[in-house]
């Protein structure tokens, strides 16, 4: 197995200029191929999550231009090219979650499959609600899950659609890019049960809007999709991405656990990602933290004893910034303990358990359940020789960077699996974070 050692590193200090956000880029890639016009994207994620949407569209027939560092996407005026396609969308919800939905809308002959962890992600909730409005979308092999199979189906939206919102917001998302396709009357989604990540709810009906279609959000329950003529987006033109606020909270935790200062370029303070609360839950903690409109830096913290402070936080809002917090929590005065994190264990492996198992490793005290996690700080700080297993997650590698910070040498095993998101990730820590 690969591996990657580090530390023990004195201080973390420097400027990360961030790749673009997974989540901004993978949502105007899909609706610049379904919008009228062509839009050239800016600071687009070159990872694998948005390779695996670029390779999709282009399978369907999307002419993508990269040749200039940006991406020109020509939009198909809601009528893709191919009505017949295999999709590999290896483990990235935000591609296979609004595509299914788009092209069961559309109606065609499409398979969608991906890496064998996606096919035990869920999406049932998704392919319910898809076929309420008379989607056609069966499952390949296990009820629930990918690989699904989609046909032509005869799509009624003259009835409420109902989708549940507490296992995944990307069900949501999915429905709200895909139903303006076919909005010949109003269209009312009404969300059953918790809306769960509600700051990516956002980020969709933001891009929308960029994109010509304006959703009213009734308190989180009900969207409604306004009538047109069935040619609902049309190009902004130009569109700039956010650097990713997700992968800002490494370095921004590196910041507050030395002195830094460590500052992340590309998002700010007027971001629409929700993920830069996470600068709040550190400045919670105790950590300096100071915002711009495309910068935040923070600079150790500012606690009488010189060290974070454990919290009590619910992160609902912010579920993959949450997977920082826990390891940040590894230097804090105190215990602490996120809650609403329930969503974890139907990503890219299951989050919770494997948080606590290497958060044990290193010698933290973790007492965890269905929604929560609670670590309490090493007394005596533990390097294990067979190294920090990653389990295939992008998040859990570079979440356990920040051990380097502590007294010890840290190994990460198979640190690859960072190319979902992240690919210069250790790269980029390594700039910043500096061994004896
Ligand atoms: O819509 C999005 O861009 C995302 C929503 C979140 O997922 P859930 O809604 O499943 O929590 C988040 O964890 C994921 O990384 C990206
Ligand atoms: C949950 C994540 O990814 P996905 O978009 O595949 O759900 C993540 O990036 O943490």
């Amino acid at each position: 197995m690969e591996f990657i050692e580090l530390g023990p590193c004195i201080k973390a200090e420097g400027t990360v200029a961030l790749p673009g956000s997974k989540s901004i880029s993978n949502r105007v890639l899909l609706l610049s191929a379904l919008a009228s016009g062509a839009t050239r994207l800016k600071g687009l994620l070159d990872a694998d999550d948005t390779q695996v949407m670029r390779a999709a569209l282009k399978t369907l027939g999307i002419k993508i231009d990269e040749t200039d560092g940006d991406c020109v996407v020509q939009g198909c005026a809601g009528r893709l090219p191919n009505q017949q396609a295999d999709l590999f969308m290896g483990n990235a919800g935000t591609a296979i979650r609004p595509l299914t939905a788009a092209l069961a809308i559309l109606g065609g002959d499409y398979r969608l499959h991906g890496v064998p962890r996606m096919h035990e992600r869920p999406i049932g909730d998704l392919v319910d609600g898809l076929r309420m409005v008379g989607a056609q979308v069966a499952y390949e092999q296990q009820e629930g899950y990918p690989p699904l199979k989609i046909s032509q189906g005869q799509i009624r939206t003259n009835e409420l659609i109902k989708v549940r919102g507490d296992v995944s917001s990307q069900f949501l998302t999915a429905l709200l890019m895909s139903l303006p396709l076919v909005a010949k009357n109003e269209i009312c989604i009404e969300v059953i049960g918790e809306l769960i990540s509600k700051p990516y709810i956002a980020i969709t009906l933001k891009l929308m809007k960029r994109f010509g279609v304006d959703v009213r959000n009734d308190n989180w329950q009900k969207f409604y999709i306004p009538a047109n003529g069935g040619q609902p987006y049309s190009s902004p033109g130009t569109l700039y991405v956010e650097g990713d606020a997700s992968s800002a909270s490494y370095f921004l935790a590196a910041g507050a656990i030395s002195q830094g200062p460590v500052r992340v370029t590309g998002v700010g303070r007027n971001s629409i990602q929700g993920d830069v609360a996470f600068a709040e839950a550190l400045n919670q903690m105790g950590a300096n933290v100071m915002a711009g409109d495309d910068w935040i830096e923070v600079r150790g913290v500012d606690t009488p004893s010189g060290k974070l402070q454990g919290i009590e936080l619910n992160c609902l809002a912010i579920p993959d910034a949450a997977m920082t917090l826990a390891v940040a929590a590894l230097f804090a005065e105190g215990s602490t303990k996120l809650t609403g994190i329930a969503s974890w264990k139907v990503k890219e492996t299951d989050r919770i358990a494997a948080m606590a198992n290497e958060l044990r490793k290193v010698g933290a005290m973790v007492d965890s359940g269905d929604d929560y996690i609670q670590i309490t700080p090493p007394k005596h700080w533990q390097s294990p020789v067979q190294g920090i297993d990653t389990y295939d997650d992008h998040r859990m590698a570079m979440c356990f960077s920040l051990a380097a910070l502590g007294p010890l040498r840290i190994r990460i095993n198979d640190p690859a699996c960072v190319a979902k998101t992240f690919p210069e990730y250790f790269k980029e820590f390594s700039q910043i974070a500096k061994s004896i």
